[in-house]
């Protein structure tokens, strides 16, 4: 049995990711921390009784508990704390929270080998959004004039949306960086045109009744070509998150990336 702490556990991810956990009979929840405590993990999962009282100390539930795994799904400003401690407890993180720079992934890269402990993040656990930026790159070798659309709901604290980012720069692997546009358009409103990536724009949306969802449309010459994956409930992530606290067990030490690498 693989031993899992959810971090964020009483969150939109981390209460799913709860429900998962205790669902699959390979891993075995034994712990949960979120900034209120005090509740069993399955009241805010509605997966009845867990046995695991959500703490609001992650390092004691670490030292307690001895998970092999933490999955984190809490906020950008944090995550990357919450991930140094568990590297430096020895405890495999499994990250979904997106903001983290490059800069910091480095830093978590080089402490996972210190600590001789693995590390996963993927900006997006769903197989179709996987398979959306798989399909993006492969058009762009093709058709290079790009926009991306994300839309999500209006409590999501980051923009552009971590999947965005990944599928930016995956595209600009494969294509010649280039202005779009016309070369003398001017915003008469700031930032009607988007975030600027590579040469790419990139617009969110966040309203409510979203989760989460993008679209990569391609222009070319009289024609345009749209990917669109959408994400209609979080259990899509869930198959994703229940692989990685598998596979993570047999990876190097250092940070690994993305849900495509440690996919059969
Ligand atoms: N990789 C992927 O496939 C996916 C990634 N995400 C990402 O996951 C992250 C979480 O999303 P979501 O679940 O919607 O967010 P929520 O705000 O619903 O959940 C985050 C939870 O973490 C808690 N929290 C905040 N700070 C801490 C801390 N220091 N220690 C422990 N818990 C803390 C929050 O408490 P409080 O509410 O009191 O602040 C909240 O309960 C986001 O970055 C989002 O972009 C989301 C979906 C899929
Ligand atoms: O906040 C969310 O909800 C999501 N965040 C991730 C992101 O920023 O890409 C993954 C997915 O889009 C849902």
């Amino acid at each position: 049995m693989i031993k899992v702490i959810v971090n964020g556990a009483c969150g939109r991810m981390g209460s799913t990711v709860v429900d998962a956990v205790m669902k699959d009979s390979e891993l075995k929840l034994v712990g949960a921390v979120d900034i209120v405590g005090g509740m069993d993990a399955g009241d805010k999962a509605g997966c009845g009784k867990t046995g695991v009282i959500v703490s609001t100390d992650l390092e004691a539930t670490i030292k307690e508990t001895n998970p092999d795994v933490m999955v984190d799904f809490t906020q950008p400003s944090v995550v990357f704390n919450t991930a140094s401690i568990a590297i430096k407890n020895h405890v495999r993180p499994v990250i979904g929270t997106t903001g983290l720079t490059d800069e910091q992934k480095a830093q978590l890269d080089a402490l996972g080998k210190e600590n001789n402990t693995p590390c996963f993040i993927a900006a997006n656990f769903a197989i179709g959004a996987v398979l959306m930026m798989k399909m993006a790159c492969e058009a762009a070798k093709y058709m290079p004039d790009v926009e991306i659309i994300e839309l999500h709901h209006d409590n999501k604290l980051d923009a552009p949306s971590g999947t965005a980012l990944v599928t930016a720069e995956m595209i600009k692997q494969v294509r010649e960086s280039h202005k779009q546009g016309h070369e003398n358009e001017k915003e008469k409103l700031a930032g009607a045109r988007g975030a600027e990536y590579d040469g790419m724009r990139i617009h969110s949306v966040r309203l409510p009744g979203y989760v989460a969802h993008q679209e990569v449309i391609f222009g070319g010459l009289g024609q345009t070509l749209t990917i669109r994956h959408d994400s209609i409930d979080r259990t899509s992530f869930m198959p994703g998150v229940v692989l990685a606290c598998k596979k993570i067990i047999g990876l190097n030490a250092g940070l690994t990336c993305n849900l495509d690498n440690i996919m059969d």
